[in-house]
């Protein structure tokens, strides 16, 4: 039987043919020769079976003439999402990897960022990387923008043009002796946070939100922490960070903030440990870090091309989701070189076989399994579950037509392959040739069509 939401709106599009997405019970669904209706709201109005056609076209009211079929190299999966994203650092992706997180952060990042006070620039990079994220089936990112408003806007508002779902973060720092003019007074960072999250609400995006961005505990003042807790507690927003990324940074914050037990203790007693929470990194974490994380409901975002060329550390995925955290993947551009979640799939598989050849006992993760993290494990962690991440009824249609044998694409078939192994396949040697089409609510976004001037 077709699962059906049969709300008022009228059906949009139609498609037949493979969709493989996970659930809470599986890692990967595959539904074959399956019907998918989208409304004109962009949300999920049916998916049932291709024998269930005429029945549906009565129920929904539209013709078999309207239904597009998917070809037998196609199928389509979940957007995904990528929850931890430096937009800002874009310019510079590729380069400048020779160096550990807090000499990279000196040398490299905070002279770049100090730029996006130009909006002229600003405006460059990101819309680069929001079309370069998108064309990489990036449907959702969780965006780190830098200290100044206005670019963070208008980041925002590139989003909102091109139509990527997306959650920005104005970055605060009233602490950073390396880099003096990249920082803020505590007052000011707390009165432009206001004005970024009045502005950015104000504009009503349906699909871009700010988001309360602390840079780390050792951009910030204790003063500026509390504050930024108040704000999004008052707001009910999300709030990003980073966390236990590196052994020196651990080390620091634990002389920066003696009184806390520990530095996800340090988070937590500034009211930055919420149900909307998402720390990026957490390599270092404890056990009792983690549960930490669990009771309060907050999430982690796994980065491992960054935490590998910045030589960081690996984060054990399998402990993580032992101790029942949220967890999604990043692509942690610029520490990591990749702008592409296939990318981040291939490095989170990676630094599970690294852990796996350190200790052979290991429970590696599954090319499933980090297929989920990349898609329903990241709207989880981004508490966005409700609007996107696989295609039950009722959610957006935030989704990516994958073709394995595109013209000019990298993947060689000497057959029809299985759905499943059309999947890894893709995941394993796929790029953006293959992702055909990408939606976002309903809404096509790739092919671009530019904004209106
Ligand atoms: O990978 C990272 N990138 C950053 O920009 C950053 N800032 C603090 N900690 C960080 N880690």
């Amino acid at each position: 039987m077709a699962d059906t939401d049969r709300s008022a709106c009228a059906i949009s599009r139609v498609y037949r043919g493979t969709f493989i997405h996970s659930t809470h019970k599986s890692a990967v669904q595959i539904l074959e020769d399956a019907l998918l209706g989208v409304n004109t709201e962009g949300k999920i109005a049916f998916i049932g079976k291709g024998e269930e056609l005429h029945k549906l076209t009565q129920t929904f009211g539209f013709s078999p003439a309207e239904v597009t079929q998917l070809t037998q190299n196609e199928f389509f999966m979940p957007g995904m999402v990528d929850t931890h994203i430096h937009a800002s650092q874009y310019s510079y992706a590729g380069t400048a990897l020779d160096l550990p997180l807090l000499q990279w952060l000196n040398t490299y990042t905070f002279p770049v960022e100090s730029r996006f006070k130009d909006l002229e620039f600003a405006n460059k990079i990101y819309t680069q990387i929001v079309k370069r994220t998108l064309r990489n089936g990036t449907t959702t990112a969780c965006y780190f923008a830098t200290i100044h408003t206005d670019a963070s806007l208008l980041l925002g508002q590139i989003a909102n043009d091109f139509g990527q779902r997306a959650l920005v973060g104005k970055v605060c720092m009233d602490r950073n002796n390396a880099v003096k003019h990249y920082k803020e007074a505590l007052q000011e960072s707390q009165e432009e946070t206001c004005r970024f999250i009045a502005e950015l609400l104000h504009k009503k995006y349906p699909l871009v939100k700010p988001v309360v961005t602390p840079r780390f505990a050792l951009s910030c003042t204790g003063a500026l922490l509390r504050q930024l807790g108040a704000i999004a507690k008052n707001n009910n927003l999300h709030i990003q960070s980073h966390i236990s990324e590196t052994v020196e940074e651990v080390k620091l914050v634990k002389e920066l903030f003696p009184e806390s037990d520990s530095y996800t203790d340090v988070y937590h007693k500034h009211n930055l440990l919420t149900e909307k929470t998402l720390m990026a990194h957490g390599c270092y974490l404890s056990d009792e870090e983690l549960d930490l994380f669990r009771e309060t409901g907050a999430s982690l975002s796994h980065c491992p091309g960054s935490n590998f060329s910045l030589c960081s550390g690996v984060l054990n995925v399998r402990n993580v989701l032992n101790h029942k955290v949220k967890l999604g993947l990043g692509t942690d551009v610029a520490g990591g070189y990749s702008a592409s979640m296939l990318d981040a799939v291939r490095r989170t598989l990676d630094a599970s076989k690294v852990l796996t050849i350190q200790d052979p006992e290991h429970d590696t993760l599954s090319f499933e399994e980090v297929f989920r993290l990349a898609t329903l494990g990241g709207s989880q962690a981004l508490s966005l579950e409700d609007q996107t991440g696989n295609f039950e009824v009722g959610k957006d249609f935030d989704a990516l037509r994958v073709n394995v044998a595109a013209p000019g694409g990298p993947i060689d078939l000497i057959q029809f392959e299985e759905p499943k192994i059309m999947l890894e396949k893709f995941l394993n040697l796929g790029d953006d040739r293959n992702i055909v089409e990408v939606f976002v609510a309903g809404r096509k976004v790739v092919p671009f069509t530019e904004p209106a001037e």
